[in-house]
């Protein structure tokens, strides 16, 4: 492996440590690397027991650490790094997890138990990438993770986007027989205090060390190698002759998804081939095999053509909106909210369907960040308990409803509306819709419910774009259940709104108001009609009226 060209990936980067070690910030610029320091704030108080292993604590600790860092300077700057990497080491006796000592006596039983013994020393480390949202780019609007970097969308600031490589490196320690006093003047030289296990390799602790089996810098806090050999992996994507060759087992979740009969449904699970080993794989719940480019930047200074992330990400986007739409339309995430976590065949059996299939849809959920995965099984990710539990405030069951049962039909008709002229459009779209709308009460809920959650998200970014508040009356056409006149009516207080749509529409309208003094203020127009001209007849007939 040429080690420098790996390093030189991130030369043009802004790359932060997200680490007060010493250490860490030594070896990193030791191998060239240029970087930032920004200290994590993240408390180092995760529930040690409820982790299957001791590295999958430590690469947990170091995402949240680097998490938070890229959190935070995301709002301080409104612009956050590149690449920030968190680290965590611990020292592993047994089950039993050591970090840095408290005090001289907590040193004293750490160092107490690691005397005449071998032990393990875990670091785990998180790369994350980060990317604005408002970038635009079909490799950076279309998250949809395929392979191995689940999407960590944060809902709550809405730009953010991280995606996170994380790996563990694993050494072993044996330590000599010692006796009280050296373990005692050890401790009072005041090294241990700020190491995991309570001694430092590097240092008077190597006199404590018999043998090192593995990584020495894995010891000290950072497992360099391993970091290098990560990079290699995300930076130099594999060949298309290469991902021709990768074994079946090993192809990313959705890919096989679709391939598989229902024999082989049952005994697949697609995040079994993540597990297992040292090169390269993720901790428990994550499934990693061969990664995706991140940034096509990354590989200007290559030979080979930039990977087409984002294109590769549009072909495959339909399959990943159907995954959605049917987990929506099974309730999945309603079940999960109400009785999560749940192990697969207990998922299945509430939602009545087949039970290596679910598994799968499960999976590939966990994949695309609407799922998480632990050892107690399946629960909502943050964004899903937001917008696709059916009754949440925020929910958007409905368009996901709606875009399955209608639109995902109209689109397959695309080509054809194109071939066949600009009024084809309306052909296609607009005379089926309108048509279907007039027949059927529960189309037009259902139509209704769609565009209410959407605006439910975009009503008041509509309202506040422009300062209206020198008008005294607006329309809404098409205003649907009066989200944005709400909007308007409660950001402008002597704002008259009117939302023209058609009569069964209006007529349904009552049934998604909330109340409120400035509803008085809205009035809702039945309009036979979806074309603009008319409504603007409508508009100025009522307008005359007043
Ligand atoms: O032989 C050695 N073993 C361990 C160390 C140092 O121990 C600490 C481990 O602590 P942690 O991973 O929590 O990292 P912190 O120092 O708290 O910094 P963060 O800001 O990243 O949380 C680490 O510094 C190792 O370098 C050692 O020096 N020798």
């Amino acid at each position: 492996m040429v080690l420098c060209p790996v390093i030189g990936k991130l030369q043009h980067k802004r790359v932060v440590l997200a680490s007060a070690s010493p250490r860490r910030q030594e070896i990193l610029s030791n191998a060239g690397l240029r970087f930032e320091v920004v200290p994590s704030r993240f408390k180092e108080k995760l529930h040690k027991a409820s982790f299957a292993t001791p590295y999958a604590y430590a690469v947990e600790t170091a995402k949240q650490k680097a998490l938070e860092v890229a959190g935070r300077m995301h709002q301080k700057d409104l612009r956050a790094p590149d690449v920030v990497i968190g680290a965590d080491t611990i020292v592993a006796v047994g089950a039993m997890i050591l970090e840095k000592p408290v005090d001289k006596q907590d040193a004293y039983r750490m160092l107490s138990r690691l005397n005449g013994k071998e032990h393990s020393v875990f670091t785990g480390v998180a790369i994350v990438h980060c990317c604005s949202k408002d970038i635009s780019g079909p490799g950076r609007t279309l998250r949809l993770t395929l392979s191995s970097w689940a999407p960590r969308a944060h809902p709550t600031d809405g730009r953010l986007d991280t995606e996170v490589s994380e790996f563990y490196e694993e050494t072993t320690v044996k330590f000599s027989e010692l006796s009280e006093e050296l373990l005692w003047e050890y401790i009072n030289s005041g090294e241990p205090m700020d190491k995991a296990g309570g001694y430092g390799i590097q240092a008077l602790g190597g006199m404590l060390v018999e043998y090192v089996h593995g990584d020495f810098l894995n010891v000290v806090g950072f497992p360099l190698n391993h970091f290098c050999k990560e990079l290699a992996r995300l930076y130099y994507p594999p060949r298309p002759e290469d991902l021709r060759r990768v074994r079946h087992d090993s192809i990313p979740a959705v890919d096989t998804f679709e391939n598989l009969s229902d024999s082989e449904a049952g005994g697949s699970d697609p995040g079994q081939s993540a597990k297992g080993g040292r090169g390269g794989e993720q901790a428990d719940g994550d499934r990693s095999q061969a990664p995706r480019a991140l940034d096509a930047a990354l590989n200007g200074a290559d030979s080979r053509p930039p990977f087409p992330t984002g294109l590769l990400e549009l072909m495959d986007g339909f399959k990943a909106s159907k995954v959605l739409f049917t987990a929506c339309k099974l309730r999945l995430f309603d079940v999960l909210k109400d009785q999560g976590p749940l192990q697969a065949a207990d998922v299945a059996r509430k939602l009545s369907t087949c039970a290596g299939r679910t598994e799968q849809l499960l999976g590939v959920c966990a994949a695309l960040g609407l799922l998480e995965k632990t050892r107690r099984g399946y629960g909502n990710t943050e964004v899903a308990t937001l917008h696709l539990v059916s009754d949440g405030e925020h929910s958007l069951q409905g368009l996901a409803e709606y875009n399955d049962a209608h639109v995902w039909g109209v689109f397959t008709r695309l080509g054809l509306a194109v071939r066949e002229g600009a009024d084809q459009t309306r052909g296609v779209l607009g005379a089926m819709e309108e048509e279907r709308l007039s027949q059927n009460r529960e189309l037009t809920l259902q139509f209704m419910r769609a565009k209410h959650s959407l605006s439910k998200l975009t009503a008041h970014h509509v309202a506040t774009a422009f300062d209206l508040s020198r008008f005294a009356s607006a329309c809404d056409l098409g205003g649907c259940t009066g989200i944005l006149a709400r909007e308007l009516a409660q950001e402008y207080p002597r704002l008259q709104v009117t939302v023209f749509d058609l009569p069964e529409v209006t007529e349904l309208s009552g049934g998604f108001q909330r109340g409120g003094r400035q509803t008085e203020r809205i009035r809702f127009v039945p309009v036979r009609t979806q074309r603009v001209g008319h409504y603007l007849q409508a508009k100025q007939s009522v307008l005359r009226r007043n």
